[in-house]
C-alpha cells in the first residue's frame, strides 16, 4: 500500500485523509498529516494517523506527496520540501487554488510529476466532484490519482486551464448549496416550522433535488416542469425568485469566486 504525505492538514486536507480511510483506499497509518501546530492533530494521532511538524521528513517517508496549504504558504512549503523530493519515487498532488502545475515543478523540479486535483469538502464522506489536470503525469500515475479520488466521489479530468472554473463550480459549489439550504430552512421558520425541523426538511428536500438529476439524468428544467402546476404556488414562488435575481446572483457569485480563484497565488509570496 503507497505511503501519502498531506502537507497541510486543515480543512480540505483532513477531509481528504478522513475520505481516504473511510473508503479503505489506505489504511490511516499509511498517511502522514502535516501542519504547524501540531495540537489540532492529536485527535487524528488518536486514530491512528501519523503526524508531524517536519515536511521533509513526511516527504521522505511517502510515495505520494498532497499539498494542502493555503497559496500564500505555498512558496515556503516548496522551498522546503524541494530537497526531499525525488523525481523517480514521488507523485506530488496539488490541490491548492490558483497554482499551476508549472508555477509547482519551476520550484521542485521540471522532472517532478505533478497532478493539480481540486476536490470538495464532501470528500470527507466520499460525495466529492472532483476534477483533475496534469500537463506531464504519466498514463499509469494520472489513472492512479483517478482511481484514488474516485473512492471519494465522482471524478472528471479537464484542461488545466479551466482549473479556476472548476474551483468556483464544485469547491466553492459545496458552500453556494449550503446557503440555499440554509435560507430554504429561514424561509421555512418564518412559514411556521421550528428550526430544527425546518432545517431537516430543506435538508432532504434539496437531496432529494440532487438525487432526482442524478438518477433520471435529466435536465433541472424538466424535473421543475413537473412540479410546477398551471397557476400553481410553486411557480408563484420560482417566479419571485428570478424577479429577485435568484438565478442571477448564483451566476455572478460564480463568476466572481472563479476570478478570484485565479488571483489567489504570486510567485513572489
Ligand atoms: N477548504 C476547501 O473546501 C478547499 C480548499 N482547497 C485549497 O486547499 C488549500 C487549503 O485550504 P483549507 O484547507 O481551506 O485551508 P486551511 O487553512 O484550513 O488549511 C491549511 C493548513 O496548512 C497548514 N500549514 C500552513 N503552513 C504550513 C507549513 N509550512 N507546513 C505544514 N502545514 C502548514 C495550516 O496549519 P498550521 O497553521 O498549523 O501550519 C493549515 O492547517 C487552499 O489552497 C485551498 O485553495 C481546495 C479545494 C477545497
Ligand atoms: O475559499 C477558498 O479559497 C477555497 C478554495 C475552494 C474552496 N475553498
Amino acid at each position: 500500500m503507497k505511503k501519502i504525505a498531506i502537507i497541510g492538514s486543515g480543512n480540505i486536507g483532513l477531509s481528504l485523509a478522513k475520505g481516504l480511510v473511510k473508503a479503505n483506499f489506505v489504511q490511516a497509518g499509511n498517511i502522514t498529516l502535516t501542519r504547524r501546530n501540531l495540537s489540532h492533530l492529536q485527535p487524528y494521532q488518536e486514530a491512528g494517523f501519523q503526524i508531524s511538524s517536519n515536511n521533509n521528513e513526511a516527504v521522505k517517508t511517502a510515495d505520494i506527496v498532497i499539498l494542502a496549504v493555503l497559496p500564500q504558504q505555498l512558496n515556503a512549503v516548496l522551498d522546503e520540501i524541494q530537497p526531499a523530493i525525488d523525481p523517480a519515487k514521488h507523485l506530488v498532488i496539488s490541490v491548492i487554488s490558483g497554482v499551476s502545475c508549472a508555477a509547482i515543478k519551476e520550484k521542485l523540479g521540471a522532472d517532478v510529476q505533478v497532478v493539480r486535483s481540486m476536490p470538495n469538502t464532501a470528500i470527507a464522506i466520499g460525495q466529492s466532484m472532483t476534477c483533475i489536470a496534469s500537463d506531464n503525469a504519466s498514463a499509469n500515475n494520472l489513472a492512479e490519482v483517478t482511481q484514488m479520488f474516485e473512492t471519494v466521489g465522482s471524478v472528471v479530468k479537464i484542461n488545466e486551464d479551466l482549473m479556476t472554473s472548476a474551483t468556483a463550480l464544485c469547491a466553492c459549489g459545496i458552500a453556494f448549496f449550503l446557503r440555499a439550504i440554509r435560507a430554504a430552512s429561514q424561509g421555512g421558520v418564518e412559514i411556521g416550522f421550528h428550526a430544527d425541523e425546518a432545517l431537516k426538511m430543506a435538508v432532504q428536500t434539496a437531496k432529494g433535488a440532487a438525487d432526482l438529476l442524478l438518477l433520471h439524468k435529466t435536465h433541472p428544467e424538466s424535473e421543475i416542469d413537473k412540479v410546477t402546476s398551471p397557476k400553481g404556488c410553486t411557480i408563484a414562488g420560482l417566479n419571485e425568485m428570478e424577479h429577485n435575481g435568484f438565478s442571477s446572483s448564483l451566476i455572478k457569485g460564480i463568476k466572481l469566486s472563479a476570478l478570484k480563484a485565479g488571483n489567489l497565488y504570486t510567485k513572489e509570496g
